[in-house]
């Protein structure tokens, strides 16, 4: 699946993370984190984010800490590159991100 997709060249990576303060790209991946009030509404965002995951077939790399949650993502099927597939998780998680509290 998504066999078709292409990564992105270095200046559409640039010009798409203009739109997402935050967001970075470090390594192959397109990364942010977010931190918190307390450990239960980081857990909520986790849960927030696995249900978007599992709508747009598209899953980033988690990580929970007490308040933090870490994301890391690329697209798999080509080998690990980013694409417009990450973009578009990474938009619908920043979309959710102030309804969670993140400070
Ligand atoms: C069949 C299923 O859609 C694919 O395995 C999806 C699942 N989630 C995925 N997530 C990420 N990050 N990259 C992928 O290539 C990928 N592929």
């Amino acid at each position: 699946m998504n066999a078709q997709v292409e990564p992105l060249s270095d200046k559409e990576i640039e010009e798409r993370l203009a739109e997402l303060p935050g967001w970075s790209v470090e390594g192959d991946s397109l990364r942010r984190h977010y931190l918190f009030h307390g450990h239960v509404p980081a857990v909520a965002m986790v849960v927030h984010i696995a249900q978007i995951q599992e709508e747009l077939g598209h899953h980033a790399d988690l990580t929970l800490g007490y308040n933090r949650v870490g994301v890391a993502v690329n697209t798999h099927s080509i080998g690990g590159r980013v694409t417009h597939l990450d973009f578009g998780l990474a938009r619908r998680i920043e979309d959710i991100a102030p309804g969670h509290g993140v400070r």
